[in-house]
């Protein structure tokens, strides 16, 4: 698999009277279509580093290559439109508009992008996408209506509307019941293989890192672990993550 980004020596440091590092120097490359898992404790730096990688940052130091091309030097705008053709982002909460329905919701960072009415086939792929997330039969309601899990994978279908090759997610099922948060999960892996964007998902529970082709451990804003294909062994070692239910763990 070819890189699709690479974070080269990234550092951030908040604050300017007192500063605080609280990314060290991170080196990470991503591969086109990978699948991937930041996990890490509260405070380590996973949030700061996916807002980086989202452009919704910007680094202390350091470089960010996306598919060659770095991203540093360009200005707001550009990042924008950037942001706009190339990253989903799915977040905790959905931030769905509440005045209008679901399709809409779904079709609104295709009008951002073009600055017009969607075409006939954005609009036949904003339904489809509906139809893969199963909200089919809620297309013309307002997300007020709609269940949290519903709403949760309204905002995965509009994350992708635009095609994107990088989708990031931060704690994208925090706020959802433990069956819901399995079933968004296998969705975001079923979308992945059908579309190949590459998927990094940040989370602090190891059930669900652990279906991710590649688990990165984050600690005090380093790397301390990037390991593919997590087994039985592997997991058990990431025990300060590991909940009760843990289902690879009970094998
Ligand atoms: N805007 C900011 N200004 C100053 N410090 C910040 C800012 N944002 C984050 N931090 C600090 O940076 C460190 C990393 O925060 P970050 O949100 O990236 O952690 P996290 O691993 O995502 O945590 P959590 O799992 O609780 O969301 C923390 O010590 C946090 O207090």
């Amino acid at each position: 698999m070819d890189n699709l980004l690479q974070l080269k020596n990234i550092k951030k440091v908040y604050g300017t009277k007192i500063k605080t590092e609280v990314l060290h120097g991170l080196n990470i490359s991503f591969k086109k279509g990978e699948f991937v898992s930041i996990i890490g404790q509260s405070g380590s730096g996973k949030s700061t580093l996916l807002n980086i990688i989202g452009t919704l940052d910007k680094p202390t130091e350091g470089e960010i290559l996306f598919k060659e091309k770095r991203l540093n030097h360009m200005n707001g705008k550009e990042l924008s439109t950037f942001r706009n053709d190339n990253v989903g982002f799915i977040f905790q909460f959905h931030y769905l508009l509440p005045e209008v329905n679901v399709l809409e919701n779904v079709l609104m960072p295709a009008w951002i992008s073009k600055g017009r009415t969607p075409s006939k086939d954005v609009i036949k792929r904003a339904k489809r996408l509906i139809e893969i997330v199963g909200v089919k039969d809620r297309m013309y309601n307002k997300p007020n209506e709609l269940s949290g899990g519903q709403r949760q994978r309204i905002a995965i279908a509009r994350a992708l509307i635009n095609n994107p090759a990088l989708v990031l997610a931060d704690e994208p099922t925090g706020n959802l019941d433990s069956d819901s948060t399995d079933k968004v999960y296998e969705l975001l892996r079923d979308i992945n293989k059908e579309f190949k964007s590459t998927f990094i998902i940040v989370t602090h529970d190891m059930h669900i890192a652990a279906k991710a082709d590649r688990v990165i451990e984050i600690k005090d804003g380093n790397v301390i672990r990037d390991v593919n294909n997590i087994g039985k062994n592997e997991i058990e070692s990431f025990k300060d993550f590991t909940p009760t239910s843990c289902f690879l763990c009970e094998k």
